[in-house]
């Protein structure tokens, strides 16, 4: 159905930020909580495709990834009640930032540079923008990366966070939206 107003209660949950900030176990945890679906957009293309990013990008060109996963996007953001995980790179097209911010609640997870470093090597191996670059070349797409997941309308700064401390207080500052601007 398309949905020009979704009642807020019943709006989607975006997870915007970069590679490795959290957007899959913290969202997956607020999923959970909300006894809703989540949907990881990388994980579908990969299924879909039945290769990892790292393949699809290689076999197939970011382009056919790109084009993919903005088709996703769109489809999922016309759609009630999910919590997604987008990809890093999902908010450089124009398109799907739009669409998010209209039809979903978009969380941004703010970690910082310092922290971010100290989880490189959990996710360097599946994410091929970071390969073949030099932690410098890293370090200029994390902070050019900020401008565009600015666009939110909600952030939480994760640096002093467990994953479950985080899930929680996303749970309650949307409990919190619901009651105050969608009272029942
Ligand atoms: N708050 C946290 N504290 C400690 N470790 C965390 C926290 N959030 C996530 N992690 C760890 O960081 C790694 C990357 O997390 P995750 O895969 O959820 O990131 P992502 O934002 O989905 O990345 P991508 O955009 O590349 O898919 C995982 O190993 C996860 O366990
Ligand atoms: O930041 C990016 O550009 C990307 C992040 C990953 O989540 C994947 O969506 C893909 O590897 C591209
Ligand atoms: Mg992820």
């Amino acid at each position: 159905m398309q949905n020009r107003e979704i009642p807020l209660r019943e709006k989607s949950v975006v997870f915007i930020g970069f590679m490795g900030v959290g957007k899959t176990t913290i969202g997956s945890l607020v999923a959970k909580k909300l006894y809703r679906d989540f949907v990881d957009v990388d994980v579908e293309i990969e299924k879909e495709y039945g290769m990892p990013v790292t393949e699809i990008f290689k076999q197939l060109g970011e382009n056919e990834f790109r084009r993919r996963e903005k088709e996703l996007i769109t489809k999922l953001c016309n759609q009630r009640l999910n919590i997604i995980s987008v990809g890093g790179g999902a908010f450089l097209q124009k398109e799907i930032r739009e669409i998010c911010l209209e039809k979903c609640i978009v969380f941004f997870l703010d970690l910082s540079w310092e922290s971010w470093k100290d989880r490189i090597d959990l996710i360097i191996d599946s994410r091929p923008v970071l390969q073949n670059r030099t932690i410098e070349e890293i370090e200029e797409l994390f902070y050019q990366r900020q401008e565009i997941y600015a666009l939110h309308h909600s952030r939480l700064a994760t640096d002093e966070l467990e994953i479950e401390e985080a899930a929680a207080y996303i749970v309650d500052s949307i409990k919190l939206a619901w009651d105050l601007y969608d009272p029942r």
